[in-house]
């Protein structure tokens, strides 16, 4: 099985890298950033978004035709967001939309594959800085092109920066349980709070040890899928925000250090977004 995951991980990067290719090509085009919206004003989605995933998809299909799909954007389209025991490749064309298209400079294409409903690899592409990072469920972990994965040893929370995102729920409530954790951390208080736009980017930069935690309520499951096995590998943890084990599926996640990860849990307020895999209701 090795052989065979390495080979499929293989295509996973390369493939990436292809989908990245397009994704810095569509920046310099206004017509391939057309906004489109999804389940809120704020929640963005580009044609490049789909003619990505439809590209990574084909792709795959050729190669591993019996493998199934979770995709952000077929899922946008109808699809069921059900995890089976099947080798399933959870995908986020574009983590980042927002950024996209805006030119913010951090975009990532992420793809994580699960077999037995455990992601077994995890690749992120974040194609504007043009650094791959990949993580393999084993004892080996690597992160091509030089990225060296240089994990934070800080466990005092007042010397440590914490990602976040606003995520693209605008409700009042929601906003305001954003802004009670976010003021609970700053008044810790740690040197910083930062956020690159993209779950899946933020992720790796708590495995670079850039950052010293990540947490967000609101993510999906290709948003975190990915980075999760990038998150672990390199030594972080991944924790649900009002502690114990993390589920992909219920929106809700803590990737950090060892030192840090319980003093973050403790100023979450949290709240729990509809899972991603509920049934759809009629
Ligand atoms: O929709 P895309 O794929 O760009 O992903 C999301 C980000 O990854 C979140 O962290 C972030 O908070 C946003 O919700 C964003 O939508
Ligand atoms: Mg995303
Ligand atoms: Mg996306």
């Amino acid at each position: 099985m090795d052989d065979v995951l390495q080979n499929i991980m293989d295509h996973a990067v390369a493939v990436a890298r292809e989908a990245g290719q397009v994704v810095r090509e569509a920046l310099c085009d206004e017509k391939q950033r057309d906004v489109m919206t999804k389940s809120s004003t704020v929640d963005l989605v580009t044609q490049t978004d789909q003619r990505v995933e439809h590209l990574i998809i084909q792709s795959v299909k050729k190669k591993f035709p019996t493998h199934r799909f979770i995709g952000e954007e077929s899922v946008a389209a109808g699809e069921a967001c059900v995890l089976t025991d099947d080798p399933t490749w959870i995908i986020d064309p574009i983590d980042g939309t927002t950024n996209f298209v805006h030119s913010f400079p951090f975009v990532a294409v992420s793809i994580g594959f699960s077999v037995d409903k455990k992601i077994q690899f995890g690749v992120v592409y974040s194609c504007l800085e043009d650094k791959m990072f990949t993580a393999r469920r084993v004892k080996e972990h690597s992160v091509t092109e030089n990225h060296l994965m240089l994990f934070s040893s800080i466990s005092d929370v007042r010397r440590s920066i914490i990602a976040t995102e606003f995520g693209s729920n605008r409700e009042t409530e929601t906003v305001e349980k954003i802004f009670s954790s976010l003021r609970n951390i700053l008044n810790i208080p740690v040197h910083g709070v930062r956020g690159a736009g993209t779950a899946a980017v933020n992720m790796c930069l708590v495995a670079s040890g850039c950052v010293e935690a990540y947490y967000e309520v609101g993510v999906h499951v290709w948003d975190v899928a990915a980075g999760s096995v990038i998150v672990e590998e390199a030594g972080g943890v991944l924790m649900d925000v009002e502690g114990g084990p993390v589920d992909l599926m219920s929106r809700r996640i803590v990737a950090a250090n060892n030192g840090t990860v319980a003093h973050i849990v403790k100023e979450i307020d949290a709240f729990s977004p509809t899972r991603d895999d509920a049934p759809p209701t009629q």
